[in-house]
């Protein structure tokens, strides 16, 4: 028996025994003001779940009895809390302005930080004010990031919503070992100009390294071999291959083994946006992370944004058994958040065993899903409301978009989130559908007939994220929030955030199907459905 698992039960005896609707709990006035929490202007409301006083105590006591402060502690220390890979957590250090060293294993890993922070800015300005250019002395216009993942998902994601910020050269991301991507990707850029950069964690990734040959050719073809140089970067942890590529040392740019892919961004992994938005904007959003570090390392938990985003998502899975959460961004340019998202939570907290290699007790991570407002409105909101499935939502909005000149877009857009969340909280009876079909007029047996069509069951439960301004400092303290929100629930469940071995069979069995894929003899261990696959894929004669 865990620590936690007494509470467990508690919570769903104390569920059991209060459950309250959502419109009935929000008769209260005073709810907002209990059930909602701010650092700064980062409003979390949470006051449309179905949280009462003595289930948030209950699960402020999970998060305490589950060791959470002790190993968000260590976490900021340095100490090597990713059992599986033996290594510390500490892409908090890369956005950790202090003076104070951090050493691990010996050396101060700030130092290092720093040293690579300006390393990238004097390589961004050089980029932006045409100090650097292509090898035939034209400045670069495009920026290619070639990467996947968490080379790839945490840029593209910053780079779209950091838009009305951009004074640099234009970033595209390839991503997709699907010649579509790049070969559609390339066509319009004109290689003169075009600077390509390579992310990869470990430089071995196929599809990235599928897709960096397949620039290089375009580069050669076009300007011959000897601009390589002048038209890549590279940013990795490994240096040697970087080098075998091509790419020489003055372009290439390190991290470390303790960033998780998916907590890259803040490193060099971010050498796009830099390049987009400009080095001070960069360290703007870099702050905007370390606001959120120290409000998560000080803010008492019944206070505390990421621990409290991260109970709600708790109490939901395993207390209510919702499988899954809706991020629904009512902010254009955070289009990529969902998929940023997916992989920030999924890759992180799907996970069936504990630290200790043990059976997880419980439901863990769900199904992170979502697009933005208004768009979702009119393609999945339809289950949301009257489906069978329970899906509670994360909502996001700001309060000022930045066209002061379109306000009455952004009203609509403030208003379309507020109603959605109303209409999932609060629903409409059958009584009240009937109702509004006799004030149109209709007969009696018609109002039977379509009322049952028009109830909404209510009670579905949403949080709102609500801030000022999509600025890089609000950036920056959104994400660091979902990073510590997956924290605190992989810490309560005991799980490992920070690998990811799930994703290694098929890249295994992706290696072993090739050959055949090529014309090659299929392995022995191959299913007869893959068989019949490969044989149905296998080319035909023209
Ligand atoms: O940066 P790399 O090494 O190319 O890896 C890309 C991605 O592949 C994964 O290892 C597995 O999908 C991710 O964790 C990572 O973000």
């Amino acid at each position: 028996m865990t620590a936690t698992q007494p509470l467990w039960h508690l919570l769903s005896t104390v569920r059991a025994a209060s459950r309250r609707s959502l419109r009935d709990l929000n008769a209260d006035p005073h709810r907002f003001a209990a059930f909602s929490r701010a650092q700064d202007d980062l409003l979390l409301d949470f006051s449309k779940t179905e949280l009462c006083a003595d289930s948030l105590a209950l699960l402020l006591r999970v998060a305490e009895a589950a060791g959470v402060g002790t190993l968000r502690d260590a976490m900021f220390a340095g100490d090597r809390i990713n059992v599986t890979e033996n290594r510390a957590v500490l892409h908090v250090a890369l956005r950790d302005r202090s003076a104070t060293p951090l050493m691990l294993d010996g050396v101060d890993v700030k130092a290092e930080i720093r040293t690579t922070l300006a390393q990238l800015s004097d390589f961004a300005t050089a980029i932006r004010t045409g100090h650097l250019t292509g090898a035939t002395g034209r400045a670069i216009t495009d920026v290619v990031n070639i990467g996947i993942g968490g080379s790839d998902l945490g840029p593209a994601m910053a780079t779209l919503a950091l838009a009305p910020y951009h004074d640099g050269p234009r970033c595209h991301f390839v991503s997709n070992v699907d010649s579509a991507h790049i070969s559609d990707t390339l066509k319009p850029l004109d290689p003169a100009t075009t600077l390509v950069i390579v992310a990869s964690k470990t430089f071995t990734t196929v599809e990235t390294m599928c897709n960096a040959h397949t620039a290089r050719a375009w580069i050669t073809r076009a300007l011959g071999e000897d601009a390589v140089s002048a038209h890549f970067a590279a940013v990795s942890t490994a240096r040697d291959k970087i080098r075998e590529f091509g790419i020489t040392p003055e372009r290439a740019f390190g991290f470390w083994d303790w960033v998780g892919g998916r907590y890259s961004l803040w490193s060099a992994i971010g050498l796009s946006v830099m390049l987009a938005i400009g080095p001070a904007r960069f360290r703007e959003l870099l702050a905007g992370a370390e606001a959120m570090d120290l409000h998560f390392r000080t803010a008492p938990f019944s206070e505390n944004l990421p621990v409290l985003l991260a109970l709600i998502g708790l109490w939901h899975r395993d207390v209510c058994d919702y499988s899954s959460r809706a991020v629904v961004p009512y902010d254009q340019r955070l289009a990529r958040l969902p998929a940023y998202l997916q992989q920030l939570d999924m890759e992180s907290n799907g996970k069936g065993v504990t630290r200790d290699g043990l059976p997880v007790a419980q439901p863990t991570g769900p199904i992170v899903w979502g697009e933005p407002g208004t768009n979702a409105q009119h393609a999945f909101f339809q289950l949301l409301h009257q489906g069978t499935e329970i899906v509670p939502v994360e909502f996001l909005i700001a309060a000022e978009g930045h066209e002061p000149e379109l306000k009455a877009h952004h009203d609509l857009l403030v208003a379309s989130c507020l109603a959605q969340s109303e209409a999932l909280m609060r629903g409409r009876t059958l009584e009240e559908a009937a109702a509004q079909l006799r004030a149109k007029g209709l007969p009696e047996a018609e109002v039977a007939a379509l009322a049952p069509h028009r109830v909404f069951p209510g009670d579905r439960p949403s949080v709102t994220l609500a801030y000022r301004r999509l600025d890089p400092y609000t950036l920056g303290r959104l994400i660091a929030l979902y990073e510590h929100r997956v924290f605190v629930e992989a810490a309560v469940w005991n799980i490992n955030a920070f690998d990811q071995w799930g994703v290694e069979l098929g890249k295994e069995l992706a290696t072993a199907f090739l050959p055949a894929v090529q014309g090659e003899a299929v392995p022995a261990d191959a299913s007869g459905s893959t068989r019949g696959l490969l044989a149905h894929l296998a080319p035909r004669p023209a």
